[in-house]
């Protein structure tokens, strides 16, 4: 099948307010959405959202990949992908993935894996400071239904960050899970006294306690903390699925961002290896838009496991977020069962 159409838009992410993490601040987003139309008219779509900090190639250099490639994709829909820059190639395999899922008559879920899920449970991610405000976000997600909390911590004192997880704890309850995302923030002494002093606290999950590159570390904390560790930014480093995977147990869980794992299928493929390896993996967006987290969803019904829920709660981040069927009701994203990703 021929592409006859392929176009580039950029896309501006405004975010309501900064949110801020232990390894920056984030105030805006900038990407690119890809269209590609085929020879029977169908359009399937892609979005490129950088994330430099987690690795991927930058804005300008994303520009420059599609605008190089999407002239292949018309001489040849099978053209192979760009290697060293994973937003844009999670673009451009994205756009041909739903085409493909499309032409099959299936949702995207299905085409991925014909075991998927028809809904995917989603964290709510907990962005506020202050403990009074932390504990009314985390009060406001639990009673629109989330189950799973997600607290961002690292970057300020134990003591402050303390203050935030117990008002988390109160706000929902001993029955809701509550996950930690430092971001790499933490040495490994600061890792160990913080997730020490929070054993009691029935954490779910602790993603990055160390910067990326701490594989030791991180295999460290996995065989004394209360909680599984989950691999975040470590896994944008190059060889880091194969340590991760291969070498001595060093983590339990593995967060797949497919615009950095380069798109959909790398992402799959290394779910499903760390799932031969007994370990669990879940998915989380890239603070990116909704054609993004729309496949991200689809991903996330295909996994092996859907223990863990996915980071796809994000919405809210945003100024101008448009009414969208991937839009989280009561925790849960219900995958739509039209042909392809469902995405307009
Ligand atoms: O996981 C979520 O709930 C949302 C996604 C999310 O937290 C992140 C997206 C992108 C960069 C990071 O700040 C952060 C993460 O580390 O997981
Ligand atoms: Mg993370």
């Amino acid at each position: 099948m021929r592409i006859v159409e392929a176009s580039l838009e950029r896309l501006r992410l405004e975010m309501v307010r900064p949110l801020r993490t232990a390894s920056g601040t984030y105030a805006a987003r900038e990407g690119f959405v890809v269209c590609l139309v085929d020879e029977e008219g169908r359009r399937g779509w892609g979005e490129a959202m950088p994330l430099t900090e987690f690795g991927t190639e930058s804005p300008e250099d994303c520009e420059r990949a599609l605008r190089a490639w999407l002239p292949e994709l018309k001489r040849s829909e099978d053209a192979a992908l760009p290697e060293r820059h994973p937003a844009a190639r999670h673009a451009l395999e994205q756009a041909r993935l739903d085409l493909l899922s499309q032409r099959r008559g299936v949702p995207l879920c299905q085409w991925l894996s014909s075991e998927a899920r028809e809904a995917v449970h989603v964290n709510a991610l907990l962005g506020a400071s202050a403990p009074e405000a932390v504990e009314e976000e985390a009060r406001r997600a639990a009673a629109e239904g989330y189950e799973t909390f997600k607290l961002k911590v690292a970057g300020r004192s134990l003591d402050e960050d303390t203050a935030r997880l117990l008002a988390v704890r109160g706000a929902v309850g001993a029955r809701g899970h509550v996950r930690i995302d430092a971001n790499g923030g933490w040495t490994e002494p600061e890792a160990s006294r913080a997730l020490d002093a929070w054993a009691g606290q029935g954490l779910e999950l602790c993603e990055q306690p160390v910067e990326a590159g701490a594989f030791e570390a991180l295999g460290r904390l996995s065989a004394r903390a209360p909680c599984p560790i989950a691999a975040d930014e470590s896994l944008a480093l190059p060889g880091a699925a194969q340590r991760l995977l291969a070498g001595p147990r060093t983590v339990g869980v593995l967060v797949l961002k497919p615009m950095v794992l380069g798109g959909l299928l790398p992402a799959l493929a290394l779910a499903r290896e760390a799932a031969r390896q007994g370990l669990e993996a879940y998915v989380t967006s890239a603070l990116d838009g909704v054609i993004a987290r729309a496949g991200a969803a689809h991903l996330a019904a295909a996994l092996p496991s859907g223990r863990y829920a996915s980071g796809l709660g994000v919405g809210h981040l945003f100024r101008d977020e448009p009414d969208h069927p991937f839009r989280p009701v009561r925790g849960r994203i219900v995958l739509p069962r039209t042909p392809g990703q469902g995405v307009a």
